[in-house]
């Protein structure tokens, strides 16, 4: 019985050693996961000198003239995409009075990608390069802090800051349209000025790479004169606004604080939503262009306009499904109203004369008998089916059925915004119920912008300035006419396209066809084109990417830039013309 029990509590001693063994391994291993976690912090640079290391070639040559070996290695460029080269790193570390000359040199090189950097004087970017040092943090670190003292100025190398008005930053997490600063952007000038605090704090809203220059530095560097030149140059810029004159120069300063000069190479977005993001942008150098994103799958005249072209695909006898024109009749009709009255009247003249001929004689009655004498160059090309019996998947839309493949979207300018305009003022007098809030994209022709919050410019507004904001009340074209001058201007693309292949072709060209599909699909990601006569074709269709977008901002839509649809050749309309190069 002793024995038993005695067995028994050895047992139980031993499970319960072993279950103490299991948690202090537990935790032991836990223990070296988070050391290993905090080690492999410090070794992040170490991550992408590693990658660089495994190319490291190094050229040498005998450079004749100079009667010297030239060696060009690798590592002085090579990064992690987008980082700050390994390198570069390392120069950057070394204390100012360390740095060998070539070493600022290259460094000022590679900092030329950065706007707010090359924006300075060349001796003065050579003195940058001496003193700045690097830095790596990461996504929510608060960089600069409102109202505190400021320390140092920050070019970003890589990665989003964003500007808060809060003093921990986590507004700029909840904020859907933060102020966001990004690679090439410079912040903590004002600060850095002797008696300035921080007004704003600057947040990471990713890893980021810094530049930073130490307010030392900054100040020996007379870095603070350039500051108050900018300053001066945004106060210059604002004296010659129309809206501003009646400012006095006090109130005007007040304005020129609230932002700074942000540069947009050609093709950058400016702001995925600028109504949304409650900003007004003044442009001061350049231009830039509203564009509005359009579903033309959600306007009842694209749907019409779908179905009529696809009509075009069938032989049946053309007036079956409308009550209004034929397609001959209304292509006839859209080919006279697209001359251009100038260029081309002549034509045109001779046209309208052949339409009106054939109106009351054979062409119309080859038209209006079957869809077997259509021209034959139609035939072997359009296969004779009714167009509800095209077979490909449709979509239900408000007004019908519509091929899947058809239901694409496009880009659509609005308005161009020159140099001295205003962004964002144009319904700023309406109340807020009667606000248009669809999305507007901006994107920089190569732009200059100061970006100020709304509410902070709201806050300086004196009634004379009030009034004057009446006049730049506009109203942005509804969508569905934005989508009727799309196929406008589609219409007129594609006939010009057809016409100067028809007219300018070298006469050894083959004779003119309408452009055919290369592609396999219906839609080419590549030429950004949706074209409707491969559309009821058995094939494998592509995945197709979304063009352009980040898909995060807008919509999974096809974005297309022209829609290919079946139209009649030219030269059934042109009979004289029948071979391309009749200009040459
Ligand atoms: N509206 C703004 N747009 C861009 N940057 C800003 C804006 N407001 C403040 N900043 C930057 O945020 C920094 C906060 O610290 P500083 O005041 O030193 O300098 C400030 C500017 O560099």
């Amino acid at each position: 019985m002793v024995r038993f029990v005695l067995s028994n509590n050895s047992k139980f001693q031993r499970k319960d050693r072993g279950l103490y063994r299991l948690s202090m391994d537990i935790i032991m291993m836990n223990r070296v996961c988070k050391m290993f976690r905090q080690g492999l912090r410090g070794f992040r640079e170490y991550q992408i000198i590693e990658t660089a290391h495994r190319k490291h070639p190094i050229f040498s040559f005998w450079d004749k003239k100079k009667e010297g070996r030239i060696t060009f290695d690798t590592m002085d460029f090579v990064a992690e995409s987008g980082h700050f080269p390994p390198r570069a790193i390392q120069i950057a570390q070394k204390k100012p009075s360390w740095r060998a000359e070539h070493e600022i040199q290259s460094l000022c090189n590679l900092l030329q990608v950065l706007d707010s950097y090359r924006n300075y004087s060349e001796p003065l970017q050579l003195l940058l390069a001496k003193v700045m040092r690097f830095e790596r943090f990461g996504r929510r670190r608060v960089i600069v802090k409102k109202g505190q003292r400021g320390n140092s100025f920050y070019f970003i190398y890589l990665g989003t800051v964003a500007v808060t008005e809060d003093e921990d930053g986590s507004s700029a997490f909840l904020d859907p349209h933060p102020t966001l600063l990004q690679k090439g952007s410079c912040f903590g000038e004002m600060g850095s000025l002797t008696s300035s605090v921080r007004r704003a704090t600057v947040v990471c809203m990713e890893e980021t790479e810094f530049l930073v220059v130490d307010r030392e530095d900054f100040l020996e560097n007379k870095l603070d004169q350039e500051i108050k030149k900018d300053a001066q140059l945004r106060f210059e810029f604002f004296r010659k606004v129309d809206l501003f004159h009646s400012w006095s120069d006090e109130m005007l300063w007040k304005l020129v604080v609230l932002g700074k000069v942000e540069k947009f190479s050609y093709g950058q977005l400016i702001s995925k939503d600028f109504i949304e993001s409650s900003s007004i942008m003044f442009v001061c150098e350049g231009m830039c262009e509203v564009l509005r994103l359009i579903d033309l799958e959600t306007s009842p005249f694209y749907h019409k306009w779908i179905w009529e072209h696809l009509r075009l695909i069938d032989d049946g006898p053309p007036n079956i499904h409308l009550k209004d024109l034929s397609p001959v009749e209304r292509f006839k009709e859209f080919q006279i109203r697209s001359y251009p009255v100038q260029d081309f009247s002549f034509l045109k003249l001779f046209h309208l004369q052949k339409a009106q001929e054939q109106e009351v004689s054979s062409f119309s009655r080859k038209i209006k008998t079957s869809g077997n004498t259509l021209p034959k160059t139609f035939s072997s090309k359009i296969k004779s089916r009714c167009t509800h019996l095209i077979e490909c998947p449709m979509i239900q839309t408000k007004y019908g059925d519509l091929p899947k493949e058809a239901a694409v979207g496009a880009y659509m300018k609005i308005q161009t915004v020159e140099q001295g305009e205003i962004l964002g003022l144009h319904q700023i007098l309406l109340p807020e119920s009667q606000h248009d809030t669809r999305t507007l994209i901006l994107v920089s022709l190569g732009a200059e912008v100061i970006r100020v919050r709304k509410e902070k410019f709201c806050e300086l507004l004196d009634s004379n300035t009030i009034e004057k904001l009446s006049k730049f009340s506009i109203k942005y074209p509804s969508d569905e006419d934005l989508c009727q001058k799309f196929l406008k201007e589609n219409n007129w693309n594609i006939f010009r396209k057809d016409l100067v292949r028809l007219l300018v072709e070298p006469r050894w060209c083959p004779p003119f066809t309408p452009i055919q599909p290369k592609k396999k699909g219906t839609y080419n990601p590549r030429i950004v084109m949706l074209d409707l006569y491969s559309l009821d074709k058995k094939m494998k269709r592509r995945r197709h990417p979304i063009f352009m977008a980040p898909q995060k901002y807008l919509p999974p839509l096809r974005i297309v830039q022209a829609i290919i649809a079946p139209r009649y050749k030219i030269q059934e309309l042109l009979p004289q013309y029948k071979n391309a190069g009749v200009l040459m």
